[in-house]
């Protein structure tokens, strides 16, 4: 049918630094890597679990969300890869989807402040879905606002932006060619 169903989604982390003194083992920030709904859903209809791996000295690295919040709130000095699983309610053999996050401790320069966030915009895309599928993604209902933190990146003026360069970048290419 050629058909496909597509989900936006965000992921990434917050981080605050801790007032000093720090607490134990030299931790300096708390922090919360988190994937989301860009439309604030319930991706339990379709989303089995999701699965946040740290680096290998946190006791158990692994750490596993079966429903939203899908997020994991840590402390700690460093920033390191977070290793991101979706496995999707679908044909029990089917792999997960991946996604990496650098977690983002420090803002760099010219911000300053206590509080900074690092997040992506992605789509979750399902290809040829079966009938029971298709009810599953498009059963999925908003969560109430209390459950997940809102959106803090403005990934619309982030789009036009993107766009404006794109279409400029194109324009050169159009010039460019009209020289010779
Ligand atoms: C890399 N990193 N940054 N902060 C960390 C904290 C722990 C647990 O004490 C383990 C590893 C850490």
């Amino acid at each position: 049918k050629g058909k496909f169903l597509v989900k936006p989604i965000v992921y990434g982390n917050n981080a605050r630094k801790l007032p000093l003194p720090i607490d134990k083992e030299g931790h300096t920030h708390r922090w919360c890597v988190y994937l989301k709904s860009y439309n604030n859903e319930d991706m339990s209809a379709y989303i089995k679990k999701v699965t946040f791996k740290l680096h290998e000295t946190y006791p158990t690295p692994t750490r596993v969300c079966t429903e939203p919040p899908y997020k994991v709130t840590e402390t700690g000095w460093g920033e390191f890869e977070v290793v991101i699983k979706i496995f999707l309610h679908d044909s029990s053999d089917s792999r997960p989807i991946v996604l990496t996050h650098l977690l983002k401790l420090f803002p760099p320069p010219p911000h300053t402040g206590e509080y900074w966030v690092s997040e992506s915009y992605d789509e979750l895309i399902y290809g040829e879905p079966t009938e029971e599928i298709c009810q599953r993604w498009e059963s999925a209902r908003k969560l109430p606002p209390s459950v997940c933190e809102p959106i803090e990146t403005d990934f619309e003026a982030k789009r036009v932006k993107t766009l404006e360069s794109l279409i400029k970048a194109k324009n050169w290419v159009r010039a460019d060619i009209e020289d010779y």
